[in-house]
């Protein structure tokens, strides 16, 4: 099994990426653009290790080692030489990822693979240009990477078997929980439930039917709490599907069905409030600073992911 791999795109994902390949032993050549961008990231390595470390996850020696397996480097053929396995976490601009396959496909070893964490391009738009198809698939990671499980695996069907195969052991040995999708689909599985209820939050906002506040707490002590450990199709059989038979068709008609953002999010982006990286959205974030409010997140999923692995 691969002991070198390469995360090229040190930004919001590509850290995560890279502390969790580091963190199960894996030597990590991290590649950015600007070595500005290389130490952040490594900054925000050490502060989610340490996050780790304080909540008796890892041991002190682990962040340590973790860290040194962590290799920065703004020469892309230096970060891919020898790796078995390359993740792309750069922006979700198509040409640009074309034109990185290309870079990789030229520098890379013959039979290293190619994963990209795109969150919205299909793997069959990913491919158009590639030479090597057999060996380029998504794995998309969740943000925040490094503590959420889940990595949906999207194959094409030049994708070779083999490396499907390397790639979902490879996932389960560094500890995430791989889902291999049947289909090539836009916005795979997870992004797509999200984005239902979204819609739906956002619809119960504009309507008046509760605030902010009231919508996220229905969500986090109800339907989430529940759903940290029995899915929505389980909670059908749970429910009974004789009863969630006459809920959907009572309520089908009744839910919002736009076909585009919620105008909320769009009068917030147009006026630059876009969340806790300005400093406020639809909830003003003025007391607590950005990092804090990370910090205070990530503390609760790993206490959540303690809870489920127990
Ligand atoms: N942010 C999320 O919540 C999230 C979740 C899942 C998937 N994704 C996907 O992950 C990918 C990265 O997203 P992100 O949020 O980490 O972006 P980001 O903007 O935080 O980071 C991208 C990094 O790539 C670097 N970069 C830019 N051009 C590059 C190039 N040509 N070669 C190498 N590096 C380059 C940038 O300097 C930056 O550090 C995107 O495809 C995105 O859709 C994001």
């Amino acid at each position: 099994m691969a002991k070198q791999v390469a995360v090229i795109g040190s930004g919001v994902m590509g850290h995560g990426i890279a502390q969790e390949y580091a963190l199960a032993g894996y030597t990590v050549f991290l590649y950015d653009l600007q070595e500005s961008f290389l130490i952040k990231a490594k900054r925000s390595v050490e502060n989610s290790l340490s996050l780790l470390v304080k909540e008796q996850v890892i041991a002190e020696q682990a962040k340590k080692d973790a860290l040194e397996r962590i290799v920065l480097t703004t020469d892309l053929q230096t970060a891919v030489a020898k790796a078995d396995v390359i993740t792309e976490a750069i922006p979700e601009v198509i040409e640009m990822k074309w034109d990185l396959f290309e870079k990789l496909e030229q520098f890379a070893k013959e039979d290293a693979i190619i994963a990209s964490n795109t969150s919205t391009f299909s793997i069959a738009r990913l491919i158009e240009k590639a030479k090597t198809p057999q060996r380029i698939i998504i794995t998309h990671f969740f943000n925040p990477a490094q503590l959420v499980p889940l990595v949906e695996i999207v194959r094409h069907e030049s994708t070779s078997d083999a490396v499907v195969a390397r790639i979902m052991e490879l996932m389960a040995e560094i500890g995430k929980s791989p889902v291999l999708l049947k289909k090539d689909v836009p916005g795979f599985i997870a992004n797509r439930l999200q984005a239902a209820l979204m819609r739906e939050a956002f619809s119960l906002l504009k309507e008046g039917v509760a605030d902010a506040r009231e919508i996220d707490t229905v969500m986090k002590d109800g339907i989430g709490f529940r759903w940290a450990f029995v899915g929505p199709i389980e909670t059908a059989d749970f429910g009974g599907l004789d009863t969630w038979k006459r809920v959907i068709d009572n309520l089908a008609p009744e839910l919002n069905a736009s076909q585009k953002a919620p105008e909320l999010i769009d009068e917030l982006v147009e006026k630059g409030e876009l969340g806790t990286k300005t400093g406020s959205g639809i909830y003003s974030y003025a007391d607590t600073s950005v990092e804090e409010k990370w910090k205070q997140r990530d503390e609760q999923f790993i206490r959540l992911a303690k809870m489920k692995r127990g």
